[in-house]
C-alpha cells in the first residue's frame, strides 16, 4: 500500500530519496517531468498538440519548465508562461529554464496577451504541495483567468491553490485531470474537491513502498496488488462448510430486495450456504429471488452460533426493538457487518454501540455517518471522526463513497482506489454488505475482509459499468463479482 505522505513532509522525502539513490534533486525533477509526459501523450488523442504551461515560482513550476522542454523535443507547439522573475524562482526551476530549447514561446504573465488558441491543452504548474496560504494578487488573477478559459486542463501534482492535506482555503485551479506524483495527496480524495481535481492519476517516479513507509503517518492508498496476498485459498477437498455459512437480517415489508441483494452478492463472492431472515411476521412468506438462498426464522431466543458470519441492516426498517437488536450482539458475540438501518438504529440507541462485538464492520454512507456522529464541516473532519469511532469502539468503519475510507481500530486509515461514479445506484451498499459478510464467513480476518470486500466491490462496479455505464444496477455489480476473481487470477 502507498502511504499517503503529508504535504509538509514531501520535501524531506525528496532529500532522503535523492541521497539514498545518489541522484540530484534536478534529476528527480527530470524523472517527474518524464513520467508526466509519458502519461500525457497517450491521453491527447485528437488534440492538436498545442500546450500552454503556466509555471509558478517553486519546484512545481520547475516541473512545468522541464515538461515544456520535453514536449518541445516531441515537436509540439509549446508556450511557457511564468509568473515570478526567474532569478526569484527555485534553483531547479532556474536550471531547467536555462535548458529550454529554441522554439518554446516564453512570456512573463504580466506581459502575456491572454490568448490561448482553441484546442490547446492548459498545464497548471503554478503551485504544488508547497502551497501554505490562500492565493492573492497576481497568483489569484492567474488562476481566475485560467478558470475562465475553455480547453483541457491538467494539473501537475495537485491543482494549484489546493493544500495537500486540508480542505480548500480559497480559489483553486479547476482541473479536468490531476497527474500526481507517487501517491495521491490526501485532499485529492475529498468529495468536496471533485470539481477541482477532476480525475486523478498516480504517476510512479520510482519511490518504493518500503522507502515511503518510513514516513507513513497512518494514511494509506489501497492498490490492486495489495489485496492479492490477503485472499484465502481453498483446495480440491474443500466443502461448502469451508466457504462459510452466513445469515442476513433485514428487509421489512416492501424492501424485499435489500437482503436478497446481500445474499446473492455473498453467494457470488463464494459463500457456501446463505440464509435470509427478513423482518416480517411470517418469514416463509418472503420471496427469495434466487433459488440458492434459504430462509431462517430468527428470534431473540434462537442461537446464532451456527453461522460463521452475519450481516444486519439492509432494508431492516426502524421498527426493530432495541432489546432484540441488542440480543443479536449478545447471541453472536463475533465480528459482524452492520449496515443501513442497523446503523440508523445505532444512531437511535447510541448506548448499544458499546455492545457491538469487537472488530465488527460498520458501513455507513455519508448520511448514515452523519446520523451516527453528527455533522462535519469537511471531509477531513469526517475522516477524523470515522477514525475516532473505530478506535473508541474497536470496530472497522467503512465510510462509503468515492475512495471509500476503511478506518481500522488501530488508527490506520486506508483509502480505496477501485470503483467509479456509476456505482452510486440503489442497492450498491447492500451488495457490499453481502461481499463483506461473505469474506468474514470464509474465515478472513475482519481487517482483510474489509479490504478485500471494498476493493472487489469497486472492481466489480468498474467491470459491470464497461457495458452499462449509467444504466448499471446493483444486480449488474453482483454478476461482475466472479470476474473480479478471474481478473486478479485468484483461484
Ligand atoms: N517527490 C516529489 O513529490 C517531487 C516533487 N516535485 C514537485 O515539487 C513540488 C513541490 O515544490 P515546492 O516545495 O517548491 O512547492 P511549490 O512549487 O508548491 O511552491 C512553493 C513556493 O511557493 C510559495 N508559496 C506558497 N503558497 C503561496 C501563495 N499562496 N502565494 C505565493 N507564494 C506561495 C512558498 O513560499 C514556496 O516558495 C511538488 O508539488 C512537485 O510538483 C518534483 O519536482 C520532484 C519530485
Ligand atoms: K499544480
Amino acid at each position: 500500500m502507498f502511504p499517503i505522505i503529508q504535504g509538509n513532509q514531501i520535501q524531506k522525502i525528496d532529500v532522503a530519496y535523492c541521497s539514498a539513490e545518489g541522484i540530484s534533486s534536478l534529476e528527480l525533477m527530470e524523472r517527474a517531468a518524464k513520467s508526466f509526459v509519458d502519461w500525457l501523450i497517450p491521453q491527447m488523442q485528437n488534440s492538436k498538440g498545442r500546450f500552454y504551461v503556466f509555471s509558478g515560482p517553486g519546484n512545481n513550476g520547475g516541473d512545468g519548465v522541464a515538461i515544456a522542454r520535453l514536449l518541445k523535443y516531441l515537436n509540439h507547439s509549446v508556450h511557457l508562461i511564468y509568473i515570478k522573475d526567474v532569478d526569484q524562482c527555485s534553483n531547479d526551476f532556474q536550471r531547467n529554464f536555462e535548458r529550454l530549447p529554441e522554439g518554446v514561446e516564453i512570456c512573463r504573465f504580466d506581459l502575456w496577451n491572454g490568448k490561448i488558441e482553441p484546442d490547446s491543452i492548459i498545464i497548471d504548474a503554478i503551485f504544488g504541495v508547497g502551497i501554505n496560504r490562500p492565493l492573492e494578487g497576481t497568483y489569484l488573477r492567474v488562476i481566475q483567468t485560467l478558470n475562465k478559459q475553455v480547453g483541457l486542463k491538467i494539473s501537475i501534482d495537485i491543482p494549484s491553490g489546493l493544500p495537500a492535506d486540508q480542505a480548500s482555503f480559497g480559489e483553486v485551479f479547476k482541473a479536468d485531470h490531476t497527474a500526481t506524483f507517487q501517491f495521491p495527496k490526501l485532499s485529492l480524495l475529498f468529495p468536496e474537491h471533485a470539481l477541482v481535481t477532476g480525475e486523478h492519476h498516480v504517476l510512479d517516479i520510482g519511490m518504493s513502498d518500503s522507502f515511503l513507509n518510513k514516513f507513513e503517518n497512518g494514511n494509506f492508498y489501497l492498490k490492486q496488488n495489495d489485496i492479492l496476498g490477503l485472499h484465502r485459498t481453498f483446495h480440491r477437498f474443500s466443502h461448502k462448510g469451508n466457504f462459510g455459512k452466513v445469515l442476513f437480517l433485514g428487509s421489512e415489508q416492501g424492501k424485499f430486495g435489500a437482503i436478497n441483494l446481500s445474499g446473492y452478492a455473498s453467494l457470488r463472492t463464494g459463500s457456501g450456504l446463505v440464509h435470509l431472515a427478513p423482518q416480517i411476521e411470517n418469514t416463509f412468506a418472503f420471496n427469495t429471488l434466487v433459488p440458492e438462498l434459504m430462509l431462517y426464522q430468527d428470534s431473540s431466543k434462537s442461537s446464532l452460533y451456527q453461522f460463521d458470519a452475519i450481516g444486519i441492516g439492509p432494508g431492516w426498517g426502524m421498527g426493530v426493538e432495541k432489546d432484540y437488536f441488542k440480543s443479536i450482539f449478545v447471541r453472536f458475540k463475533r465480528p459482524m457487518v452492520i449496515d443501513a438501518d442497523g446503523l440508523n438504529l445505532l444512531a437511535k440507541y447510541p448506548e448499544l454501540k458499546k455492545e457491538i462485538p469487537e472488530n465488527s464492520i460498520l458501513t455507513p454512507h455519508l448520511k448514515e455517518f452523519e446520523r451516527l456522529v453528527g455533522e462535519s464541516a469537511n471531509h477531513l473532519e469526517r475522516i477524523e471522526k470515522a477514525s475516532s469511532l473505530a478506535k473508541e469502539f474497536k470496530v472497522i468503519v467503512i465510510l462509503k463513497g468515492a475512495h471509500s475510507l476503511i478506518a481500522l481500530p488501530d488508527g490506520r486509515r486506508i483509502f480505496n482506489s477501485s470503483g467509479n461514479q456509476y456505482m452510486a445506484t440503489a442497492g450498491s451498499g447492500d451488495v457490499l454488505t453481502g461481499m463483506l459478510t461473505s469474506f468474514l464467513g470464509q474465515g478472513y480476518l475482519p481487517e482483510h475482509a474489509a479490504i478485500c470486500g471494498v476493493f472487489h466491490h469497486g472492481l466489480a462496479g468498474e467491470i459491470a459499468s464497461k457495458s452499462k455505464r449509467r444504466g448499471m444496477t446493483a444486480s449488474d455489480i453482483i454478476e461482475a463479482i466472479p470476474d473480479t476473481f478471474i481478473k486478479l487470477n485468484l483461484l
